[in-house]
């Protein structure tokens, strides 16, 4: 059985439901803070909790016979995390101690982290490697960092396997359309737009439009959440597969898309006009992340599936047929 912390969230459900179709069984672990039980598929067990919560991990532990972890859960908005830094260190870094010290004294050994291309920073190259500078410029993705240099440690000083992967921009939805992004204040820009062109929001905000980039707005790297989930597949099973061994991974899909092109990409596929307004920049932003998937294609044989295009429909699909989420209509 693995452990899933976090996996009522966003790219949690989406994992949780394709380690199902593997028949693998799953533990879902979730506080429920952001993430909604709707999300968390009939098939799994789960256990609504904390992961800063030592009682609760031991009893989990005890319960059941976990093979490995797989650890989504955190504070994720690179925004907020510069208003509040320290709920970033405590939920981000403390929570990770807590999980691997309890882990550890439970004998449980492989762990899968759930990282992120905002440990680069403001990079100073076209595309990212592994091997790239990593100098944050937020506290999301310093936590991140702190978080991989523990994993580090640890495995060094005790028998733990770790595989980090560093997720670019997760987009896109189940092909079902029955599960897909849904935060209570949304600050991802495709929902944001989508949830514009479906009536839902007024506007959308372009964030900065003065960055060093062809049309002056941010560049990112949209992964589809399912080719994210398919990684995790592989991930797991090199590591409950072989030998002791850490690994950092990249997972994008070397392409990078302006802000103002996901706008217009959303526009032609809802066929829909938006109400475009032009915003400050956002505090701790870095103008481009693209990644090189090169590593995790030559050791895992993964790459990517979805294009722009599918993240999009499969986007689109979801809010049309889930206007307010997993919230009740108002
Ligand atoms: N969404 C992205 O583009 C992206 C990019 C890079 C990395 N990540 C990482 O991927 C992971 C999942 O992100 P997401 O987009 O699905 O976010 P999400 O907010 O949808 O999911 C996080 C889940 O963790 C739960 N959680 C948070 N703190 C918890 C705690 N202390 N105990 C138990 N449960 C807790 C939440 O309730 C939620 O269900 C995060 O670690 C995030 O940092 C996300
Ligand atoms: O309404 C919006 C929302 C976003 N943006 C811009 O669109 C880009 C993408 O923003 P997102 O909020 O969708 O994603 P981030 O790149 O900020 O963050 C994502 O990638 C990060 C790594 O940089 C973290 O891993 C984080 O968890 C994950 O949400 C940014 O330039 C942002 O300023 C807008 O212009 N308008």
């Amino acid at each position: 059985m693995i452990l899933v912390t976090g996996g009522a969230g966003y790219i949690g459900s989406h994992v949780v439901k394709q380690l199902l179709d593997q028949n693998i069984e799953v533990v879902v672990l979730d506080n429920l803070s952001t993430g909604h039980r709707q999300a968390v598929d009939d098939r799994v067990v789960f256990w609504e909790g904390d992961v800063k919560d030592e009682q609760t991990l031991e009893q989990l532990f005890k319960t059941y016979s976990i093979e490995g972890v797989i650890h989504f859960a955190s504070s994720c908005l690179v925004g907020e995390s510069v208003l509040q830094p320290l709920k970033y260190y405590e939920n981000n870094v403390s929570a990770t101690t807590i999980l691997l010290k309890v882990m550890l004294r439970q004998q449980i050994k492989k762990l899968i982290f759930s990282s992120t291309c905002a440990t680069y920073g403001i990079p100073d190259t076209d595309i990212l490697h592994e091997g790239s500078p990593t100098n944050p410029v937020n506290p999301y993705g310093r936590s991140k960092l702190m978080v991989e240099q523990i994993l580090s440690d640890c495995s060094k000083a005790y028998d733990l396997s770790f595989i980090s992967l560093r997720y670019f921009n997760a987009a896109g939805a189940h092909s079902s359309g029955m599960i897909g992004e849904c935060h209570e204040h949304e600050t991802h820009l495709i929902p944001n737009v989508l949830l514009h062109l479906l009536g839902k929001q007024d506007k959308v905000s372009i964030f900065g439009t003065d960055y060093d980039t062809p049309d002056g707005t941010c560049i990112r790297d949209y992964i589809h959440v399912n080719d994210l989930a398919d990684a995790h597949i592989r991930a797991l099973q090199r590591l409950l597969g072989g030998e002791k061994m850490t690994a950092v991974y990249n997972l994008g899909t070397g392409s990078g898309f302006s802000v103002k092109e996901i706008i217009e990409m959303c526009e032609q596929i809802t066929g829909k006009k938006a109400n475009v307004v032009y915003a400050a920049r956002r505090p701790g932003d870095p103008g481009r992340l693209v990644a090189s998937y090169e590593k995790v294609n030559r050791e895992m044989g993964w790459k990517p599936q979805y294009t722009l295009e599918d993240i999009i429909r499969t986007a689109w699909k979801w809010h049309l047929h889930h206007p307010y989420g997993y919230l009740k209509e108002e």
